[in-house]
């Protein structure tokens, strides 16, 4: 039988920073499942850290609480080290001992009470993380890549059953960026670990995340997993978050023939079905991106964005091309 175990509460907390206007979280609550990966995604300003911070016992609550393995977890004001011990923030500096060695870094999470133990987890660990091989290496001799993998296997070491992850891929570039994602994902599923992590990227959240929080103006719009937020996003900003969404107003839409009773019209470039359909569109501009080409179509001063096609299709700038909108939604209008 399947349990789902429940890991993370969090109960309608509200904090508000000390500002003039308005800013923070606001009647927050979800829960996650032990071993789920959550990413907690939105635009800039939207909350994301001020609720991993509060998840984390950073913060003083003026609403709610969160609730871990059971136990509520304490403010600053509550105790001297927020947080608790079963949980773990890796922040995008790291906090490693750039002087020490990568093992020492590692070990130092653990008591002496068993050097024995002590040495078998390190080694364990860095084995997890694919890094024992630079177990003698300095923080300052590693790459940022190494470097984050050291951070999570300290935090990883000393028993944590949950890893909070501040903009996990911030410092290392896009080629890095996917390796690191499905190694993440790989640690979460050797190591059981449940992973909650915020990013500004969408795509951190689509490739990873078994659970998407979606948070706007302070407050949790949407939350769900990956694959039914894309496809059946509620909002607007949900579509446009998620994906390169096109959105077209209620009276554009009539004009290629689509009633949405006076709703937007939204819907992803891979819903348009090309060479198909009654819409005639020109193409205005190509885009070469490498092993396909995005286009720009045009009709009576309607563009379409992000429709591409493999190179070679035969498609070219002042064509004239029949589309269809095979697939769209019109979801409320929250921006
Ligand atoms: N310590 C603070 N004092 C005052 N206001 C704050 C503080 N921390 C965050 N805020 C404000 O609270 C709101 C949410 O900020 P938060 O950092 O949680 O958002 P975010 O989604 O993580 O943003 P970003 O992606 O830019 O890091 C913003 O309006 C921000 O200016």
């Amino acid at each position: 039988m399947d349990v789902n175990r429940t890991i993370l509460s969090v109960k309608n907390i509200t904090k508000q920073h000390q500002t003039t206007q308005s800013s923070g979280i606001t009647d927050i609550s979800f829960d996650i499942i032990e071993g789920e990966i959550v990413a907690i995604i939105g635009e800039s300003g939207s909350g994301k850290s001020t609720l991993l911070k509060s998840i984390y016992g950073l913060l003083t609550l003026d609403v709610g609480e969160v609730m871990f393995q059971d136990k509520r977890v304490l403010g600053p004001d509550e105790q001297l080290i927020p947080g608790h011990k079963g949980m773990k923030m890796v922040t995008q500096d790291f906090s490693l001992n750039i002087y020490a060695k990568v093992y020492d870094n590692i070990a130092s999470m653990l008591s002496n009470t068993d050097v024995k133990s002590k040495h078998e987890k390190t080694l364990e660990m860095m084995e997890h993380l694919h890094i024992a091989h630079l177990s003698a290496k300095r923080i300052t001799e590693l790459s940022g890549g190494e470097q984050q993998r050291v951070a999570i296997a300290k935090a990883l070491v000393s028993d944590t059953r949950m890893l909070l992850l501040d903009e996990p891929f911030s410092q290392v570039d896009a080629l890095l960026k996917n390796q690191l994602r499905a190694d993440l994902k790989r640690i979460a599923t050797d190591t059981g670990v449940t992973v909650v992590l915020v990013s500004h990227d969408p795509a951190d959240g689509l490739f990873l995340a078994d659970k998407l929080l979606l948070m706007k103006d302070g407050q949790l719009l949407q939350q769900g997993e990956p694959r039914a937020l894309y496809n059946n996003p509620e909002h607007l900003y949900t579509a446009r978050l998620l994906g390169n969404a096109n959105v077209l107003s209620a009276a554009d839409a009539l004009t290629l023939g689509i009633d949405t009773a006076g709703k937007q019209l939204v819907f992803y470039p891979e819903w348009v079905e090309f060479d198909a359909g009654a819409l005639q569109f020109t193409i205005k501009d190509v885009y070469y991106k490498g092993f396909y080409e995005e286009l720009l179509l045009e009709a009576n001063g309607l563009q379409i964005r992000g429709v591409q096609l493999t190179v070679g299709s035969g498609h070219k700038k002042n064509d004239q091309v029949l589309l269809n909108i095979g697939r769209y939604i019109t979801p409320d209008e929250i921006a």
